[in-house]
C-alpha cells in the first residue's frame, strides 16, 4: 500500500498491546554489584584500548539497576501494556552454572516485575540479549554444544524464580547478530572474526538451544504458569536494486542468509536451514577443498526438535537496503566468508532520511514487505514486533523519530489490514542506552537520559508524548500535534 502521511486517523485492532524494550548490559549498570559475576560484554568493555567508538561502558549506563522503581512510575505514565526487558545471565548465575544462585540478582528482577503487576504493565521477559557470561565464553560459548544444556539450566532458575509471575518469554534476541556479528566478526563480543565458518557453527547451537528451552517450558511449565513463548529475529528487508534475475535472487538470498536461517528451521512446514543457504555454502565449501559443508548438518531428529518449537515469531526490524549481484563482487569478500557465501552486495538509497547510525534508514514500505512476506512465506504466524526504532544525536524535539514511528506504524496497519496476525508492538528503546559498538553516541530512546548526571535524570522526548496518545486513543493520528514548549517545558 501507500504509507502517506494524509492518511485519516486509523484504529489499532481490538486488543493490539504497546510497549517498550531495553536489554540487561544496555541500561542497568552495576555491573559488578551484589554479586553479578561478568559477562563477554564486561570483558569486551574493559579491554584498552577500547574497542567502543566513545570510549564507554555499560558499567553505569541508565543505572535502571538501582532506578527500577521511578522507572516503572515513568512507563505507567506513558500507559506501557508491557514493557520487554532481558535478564542478566551472570547476574543471577554468576559462574554461569546454577550452582551458584545469586540471590540479590533474583530480587532484583522480582522486585522489578512485583513492580510492574502492581502498576498493570506485563512484563515480557528476554532470556538472552547477548551478555553471555565470561566463563561459559572460555569453554567455547555458543560454539560449544554443551550450551544448550547451560541455556536450559539457566532457563530453569527463571522459570521457577519468575515463571508464576511472567507470561511473554523470548529465549534469544536476534541470533544473526550473536552469530554473524559476534562470531563470524568483530562488530559484536566476543569477537571471534571466524567468518564463514563460527557463525553457522553458532547457527546450529543457539537453534537447538531456543528449542531445548521451548520445550522445557511446553513440558514442565506451561500447564502451571500459562504463558507464551518465542524467539526475536532480527529482520532486515532487502529489495532488489534492479529488476533483473540476479538482484532478485540476491535479495531472496540475502532474506534467506538474514532471517530465514532462523525463521525457516522453526516456523516453516519443512522446518531445517533454507535450501539456499545449504546449498550456496555447500557448493562454496567443495570449491574451497573443506571435506563437508561449513554449515552444520541438522539431523531428522533435530530438525523435527527445532521445527514448531515457538508460540509466536518477535520481529526486531528497523531497515531496508538495495541488494543486487554482479562483477563487482568478484574479490569484495573474504573466503571462505558468510557474505561470499550469500554473494550479494547491500546499499541504501540516498533518498531514504538518515539516523544517527550509519547502518539506519528510514524506509517503512520495506517493513510492510518483511510483515507481508512472513505471512507468506510462514502461513501467517502470531507475531509480535519487538523492536522497532530510531536514532539521534540526542535533542528532545525528535522530530525524525516521531515520524519515523508513525509511517512504520501506517506500514505496520496496512500488513494487518491485509491479514498479518500481529499482536503487538515494542518500541526500541524506552531509554537511550549503551548502543554497543556505538556506545552512547547513537541515541535510541523515547526517553532521553543525561548520562553526565549521576542521577541519569530521565526527560520525555517528543516521541514519548506522541506514542502516550497512541496508546491513549489506540490509534493513530498523522496530525496530531505536540507543542514544543511541551516537549521543552522542566
Ligand atoms: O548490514 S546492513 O546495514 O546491510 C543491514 C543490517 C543492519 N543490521 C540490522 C540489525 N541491527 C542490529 C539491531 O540490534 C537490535 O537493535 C538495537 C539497535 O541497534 C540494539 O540496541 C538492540 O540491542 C538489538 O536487539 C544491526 C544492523
Amino acid at each position: 500500500g501507500v504509507h502517506s502521511l494524509q492518511k485519516p486517523v486509523r484504529k489499532f485492532p481490538e486488543g493490539f498491546k504497546f510497549g517498550a524494550a531495553t536489554a540487561a548490559y544496555q541500561v542497568e549498570g552495576a555491573w559488578n554489584e551484589d554479586g553479578k559475576g561478568p559477562s563477554i560484554w564486561d570483558d569486551l568493555t574493559h579491554t584498552h584500548p577500547s574497542p567502543i567508538s566513545d570510549g564507554s561502558t555499560g558499567d553505569v549506563a541508565a543505572d535502571t539497576y538501582h532506578l527500577w522503581k521511578s522507572d516503572v512510575e515513568l512507563m505507567k505514565q506513558l500507559g506501557l501494556d508491557f514493557y520487554r526487558f532481558s535478564i542478566s545471565w551472570s547476574r543471577i548465575l554468576p559462574t554461569g552454572f546454577a550452582d551458584q544462585i545469586n540471590q540479590k540478582g533474583i530480587d532484583y528482577y522480582d522486585n522489578l516485575i512485583t513492580e510492574l503487576l502492581k502498576n498493570k504493565i506485563e512484563p515480557m521477559v528476554t532470556l538472552y540479549h547477548w551478555d553471555l557470561p565470561s566463563s561459559l565464553q572460555k569453554l567455547g560459548g555458543l560454539a560449544n554444544p554443551l550450551i544448550v544444556e547451560w541455556f536450559e539450566q539457566y532457563a530453569r532458575v527463571v522459570f521457577d524464580k519468575f515463571g508464576d509471575k511472567v507470561k511473554y518469554w523470548i529465549t534469544i534476541n536476534e541470533p544473526k547478530q550473536i552469530c554473524y556479528e559476534g562470531y563470524g566478526s568483530t562488530a559484536k563480543a566476543p569477537q571471534l572474526n571466524m567468518t564463514g565458518i563460527a557463525e553457522y557453527i553458532c547457527a546450529k547451537n543457539v537453534l537447538l538451544s531456543h528449542a531445548k528451552v521451548y520445550h522445557l517450558y511446553d513440558e514442565n511449565y506451561r500447564y502451571k504458569q500459562n504463558g507464551q513463548i518465542g524467539i526475536s529475529v532480527s529482520c532486515t528487508w532487502y529489495e532488489p536494486a534492479s529488476d533483473t534475475i540476479e538482484d532478485h535472487q540476491a535479495a531472496e538470498d540475502a532474506r534467506q542468509f538474514d532471517w530465514g536461517q532462523y525463521i525457516h528451521p522453526i516456523f516453516s512446514k519443512t522446518g531445517d536451514f533454507p535450501l539456499s543457504l545449504k546449498n550456496n555454502v555447500r557448493l562454496r565449501s567443495k570449491e574451497q577443498g573443506f571435506l563437508r559443508s561449513r554449515l552444520p548438518v541438522l539431523s531428522s531428529e533435530e530438525i523435527v526438535y527445532i521445527r514448531g518449537s515457538s508460540d509466536f515469531l518477535g520481529i526486531n526490524s528497523y531497515t531496508t537496503k538495495l541488494t543486487y549481484r554482479d562483477a563487482s563482487l568478484e574479490g569484495m569478500y573474504p573466503v571462505p566468508s558468510y557474505m561470499d557465501d550469500m554473494s550479494a552486495v547491500m546499499v541504501k538509497d540516498a533518498s531514504w532520511p538518515q539516523a544517527q547510525s550509519s547502518w539506519l534508514q528510514s524506509v517503512p514500505w520495506g517493513f510492510y514487505k518483511i510483515l507481508t512476506q512472513v505471512r507468506y512465506l510462514y502461513d501467517n504466524p502470531a507475531v509480535w514486533i519487538t523492536e522497532n526504532g530510531w536514532s539521534t544525536s540526542g535533542g528532545l524535539i525528535d522530530n525524525d523519530r516521531v515520524k519515523y514511528y508513525r509511517t512504520y506504524l501506517s506500514a505496520l496497519l496496512d500488513a494487518v489490514e491485509e491479514g498479518s496476525n500481529i499482536k503487538g508492538y515494542t518500541a526500541w528503546s524506552l531509554f537511550d542506552n549503551f548502543e554497543w559498538m556505538s556506545g552512547y553516541a547513537d541515541k535510541f530512546g523515547i526517553f532521553e537520559v543525561d548520562f553526565k548526571d549521576p542521577k541519569r535524570k530521565r526527560t520525555p522526548r517528543k516521541s514519548a508524548h506522541v506514542y502516550k496518545e497512541i496508546i491513549r486513543s489506540r490509534s493513530l493520528d498523522m496530525n496530531y500535534e505536540v507543542d514544543d514548549k511541551t516537549v521543552l517545558a522542566p
